[in-house]
């Protein structure tokens, strides 16, 4: 038989008198129930008019603020009537918390109902919303279209009778006083750029009632698995119609001659999916037995006897046994298996089950909200990740970082990540305003000012400035969190650059680029692991592109310099003497440019684009709830539904067998210092050694970026410098300055296609390797030019490289380290450039402009190729945590 979606069935003969018809009925649905126990029914009783009223009345509902809709949050009862949160649920193993709302309505039970008395399974009085419009009508259509669902269902019932050869009326024990309960449920759309192997509305399950009728709006999403076919089928909504599913209690009664079968619901539509499944169980004291023609004469039946309710307790103690399997394995995983596989371990699949399991639960009336989550939530729990980092991150904080990247992929990529990418650009943008500004301006400040010894002194201010900030702000990231260093930075660049334009000697011209470099080294690093923090996994490479804002920058300051330097220094061949302050304004109008747009940076970042502390920040300090709320300002951000809540975190503690984090209210930022520094001592630096493997990691990054820090500066940095040296006769500054907007405008493509680069299964060590040694190669080459043209060509190519390399650099380092150290790990390495842009700065004032740098610098960018190939983890395909 070829799979095919169930088949669509008019359901009218059996209320008519056509008797061939309805034997007609009786026997397509035999052999549905046979096949795999769905069918469609059309021509039932219930009206349309009231289906679309029940569905507006769901509609209302979900449309209410969550707090409205927590007011009636099933959680307040323990017979399962009231409000579910989205991504409460979790019935598929390998899938993420699944993307459903749900509001449970079954029959009124009074408190003076036996059924209440003697706590029969969910039963009890329902939990109205009093906020929803038209309240009054909303309660009286839910009940109205819930008794007419009802009588769907006993005809229903008549039916299967008849498939089974007896009376209509063999069903009518377990109808009487049955336990039933709807659901009205809304599917968000699912986020497009989402991982559909990881988002579900509803996982992959089996009712586990007797039977279902679903009543689907009009947006695709529901799916039934054909065994035999292993294929996923669609069951497209027919308007008007009820999807019929057979329940797991229906199967063992039917002694497994009819099927429950396995469904489940994506909702890839974009559109907001609404549905309503009515789960009928029975008389709580029916007696399930094997069913009449189900069972071979002379064979015993597979199942003994058992009632209603004590299948549905049955039941509950199997999922409630499963869920303390699953904790005592994620106790024994968390004393760490070595030998573990290379892989991502998904928990052991949960048999798939009925939602009314959980209705059950409740029904115990175990209140305690995280034991309720356990099981139910699923991390990838990512192995390899867990091995290289070892101890340097706990078990909690790794698997409630890898929930957030989780939501975060949730959540997708949106307006807020676009406008954060714009933001933390801009501090790439400065770090090139400073590095590139120093270097533009030192040659007319030498003709300037009097009895500067050697111009390349207010470098090495400079440098010690970067070198200080860098690791002081890396380091304060992980202690204080990463906003500070995102506000301050900016601002200090921006005031001393506006500072470095006034200044009347080259004391205070030195002096006040020490200051500047304490903001600019920090800005980078800080900058990347902000976005980092933010993007979801699927974006990761944007970390790549980032560094393209840098080239802008340089390009900014080019141009700047071709404006004004060329056009408002002094003729090189000048002297203090000659030179007055007023023929040299050039410089200081360059500066006071880069300053003003600094500040206007600096603007747009406090005041007009809010972001929250990251989530990870967060995570590390125990702030659970912070974090919480900073993923779900996210969402409100990209308009999404907020997918992160407190008990979902808690709920990995308490899997861990750890007391879920109490956090102490109310410490001021001060304490937090306090607190922090006193822990600090040495602690982060520890971690980045805590196994072999990170320890590798670790000292081989740093050398990189060391080598880098050396052979980068020797070779940019200098090259106005050199090229004015070289080209002198037949250049003017004019045309030096042109080439170097060319060469800028040329270098953004290296980040760009970098970050197209490391998406690939090339990773971004390799393309770190291959990049290093290619530049190398080029530098070799560029030493034997001639000609102005070539040295343009040359330059541009080198620029490409370089930047490609950087640009890899700079987003592998702060992805590759766990975020409780990632500005410690990253702050080193970029206060090791530094210093290595120091040494290149005090080897090239020693040896002037000669090729000899070319060569070093060469002789380096290779060397660091070779190192990253020896580099021990990849993260391309991991989310950071
Ligand atoms: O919403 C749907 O289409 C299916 C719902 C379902 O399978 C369930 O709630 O058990
Ligand atoms: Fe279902």
């Amino acid at each position: 038989m070829t799979p095919s979606a169930p088949p669509i069935l008019d359901f009218s003969p059996f209320y008519g008198s056509d008797t061939e018809a309805k034997a007609n009925l009786v026997q397509q649905v035999r052999v549905s129930c046979e096949y795999n126990g769905f069918f469609q029914i059309t021509g039932h009783r219930i009206p349309l008019d009231l289906q679309r009223r029940v569905m507006s009345c769901a509609k209302r509902f979900f449309n209410l603020p969550l707090d409205e809709k927590l007011a009636v949050d099933k959680n307040l009862n323990t017979f399962n009537r009231g409000y579910e949160l989205l991504r409460s649920q979790m019935l598929e193993a390998g899938t993420g918390p699944e993307l459903k709302e749900g509001l449970y309505i079954g029959e009124e039970i009074s408190e003076d109902h036996p059924y209440f008395t003697h706590k029969r399974f969910n039963s009890g009085p329902n939990q109205w919303p009093t906020t929803v419009s038209d309240a009054e009508e909303f309660r009286a259509t839910s009940m109205e279209y819930y008794h007419a669902v009802y009588e769907l269902a006993k005809d229903v019932l008549a039916v299967l009778a008849l498939t089974l050869d007896v009376e209509e009326s063999f069903f009518d024990a377990l109808m009487d006083g049955g336990v039933a309960t709807m659901r009205m449920l809304h599917y968000p759309s699912q986020p497009k750029d989402g991982d559909e192997k990881l988002n579900r509305g509803i996982g992959a399950h089996t009712d586990f009632g007797c039977v279902t009728l679903l009543l689907q709006d009009e947006v695709d999403g529901l799916q039934v698995l054909d065994a035999p076919s292993g294929q996923w089928l669609d069951v497209h909504p027919v308007p008007g119609a009820y999807v019929v599913n057979l329940g797991n209690l229906m199967m063992r009664m039917a002694n497994d001659r009819y099927k429950s079968n396995t469904h489940r619901v994506i909702n890839k539509s974009g559109l907001e999916r609404y549905s309503i499944p009515f789960f009928f169980s029975g008389n709580p004291d029916y007696l399930c037995e094997c069913l009449p023609n189900c069972c071979m004469p002379g064979d015993q039946p597979k199942y003994p006897p058992i009632t209603v309710e004590d299948m549905v307790t049955g039941a509950y103690k199997e999922s409630y046994g499963r869920a303390e399997i699953y904790k005592k394995e994620m106790e024994v995983k968390a004393k760490k298996l070595e030998a573990a596989p290379a892989m991502a371990i998904v928990s052991p699949v949960l048999t798939m089950d009925n939602i009314e399991l959980d209705k059950r639960d409740k029904g115990q009336g175990d209140h305690d909200l995280p034991q309720d989550d356990i099981g139910k939530m699923e991390v990838v729990d990512d192995a390899e990740m867990e091995r290289f980092y070892g101890s340097s991150t706990t078990d909690a904080y790794r698997l409630k970082s890898e929930l957030i990247s989780q939501c975060m992929a949730e959540i997708g990529m949106g307006w807020f990540q676009w406008k954060l990418f714009v933001v933390t650009g801009f501090g790439f943008v400065i770090d090139n305003f400073a590095s590139q500004g120093i270097g533009s301006v030192q040659p007319p400040i030498q003709l300037e000012f009097e009895g500067i010894v050697q111009v390349s002194y207010s470098s090495v201010a400079y440098y010690v400035g970067l070198i200080l900030g860098a690791s002081f702000w890396g380091v304060s990231s992980d202690l204080i969190g990463r906003k500070p260093a995102f506000n301050c930075t900016l601002l200090i660049a921006g005031v001393f650059l506006c500072g470095a334009a006034g200044t009347m000697n080259f004391v205070a011209f030195s002096a006040l680029w020490a200051v500047i470099g304490t903001a600019a080294g920090g800005n980078v690093p800080i900058d990347s692991m902000i976005l980092l923090e933010f993007i979801p996994g699927s974006h990761q490479w944007l970390l790549t592109a980032l560094s393209a804002w840098w080239n802008l920058g340089q390009l900014i300051v080019s141009l700047l310099a071709w404006v004004f330097l060329a056009n408002y220094s002094c003729p090189t061949d000048s002297s203090p003497d000659t030179c007055s302050r007023a023929d040299n304004m050039g410089w200081r109008y360059t500066l006071i440019t880069l300053g003003a747009i600094s500040l206007v940076f600096t603007f747009i970042r406090i005041f007009i684009f809010k972001m929250p502390e990251t989530p990870r920040y967060l995570l590390s300090q125990g702030k659970d709830q912070a974090a919480v709320d900073a993923v779900n300002f996210v969402a409100r951000q990209n308009g999404k539904p907020e997918p992160l809540t407190l008990s979902m975190l808690q709920a990995i503690d308490v899997r861990l067998g750890i007391n879920p984090i109490h956090e102490e209210a109310g410490l001021s930022t001060r304490e937090i210092i306090k607190e922090n520094m006193k822990d600090f001592r040495g602690s982060h630096y520890q971690a980045l050694f805590a196994t072999r493997k990170l320890t590798l990691h670790t000292v081989l990054i740093w050398v990189i970026w060391l080598t880098i820090g050396i052979a980068y500066p020797l070779y940019f940095n200098f090259l106005p410098s050199y090229l004015a040296t070289r080209f002198t006769e037949n250049s003017s500054l004019d045309l030096t300055y042109r080439n170097y907007c060319i060469q800028s405008a040329v270098g953004v493509v290296g980040p760009l296609s970098a970050a197209a680069l490391v998406n690939t299964f090339f990773g971004r060590r390799w393309m770190m390797g291959i990049s290093s040694i290619v530049t190398g190669v080029f530098l070799f080459a560029y030493v034997g030019v001639k000609t102005p043209t070539s040295s343009l060509a040359f330059s541009c190519i080198t620029a490409l490289l370089g930047n490609f390399e950087y640009a890899v650099m700079y987003a592998f380092t702060p992805e590759s380290f766990p975020a409780p150290h990632r500005g410690t790990a990253t702050g080193t390495a970029a206060s090791l450039l530094r210093f290595g842009g120091l040494v290149a700065s005090l080897i090239s004032s020693h040896t002037g402009f000669t090729t000899a740098p070319i060569y070093a610098s060469a002789a380096l960018w290779v060397g660091v190729g070779v190192l990253c190939f020896g580099l021990p983890f990849e993260t391309h395909g991991h989310s950071a945590i």
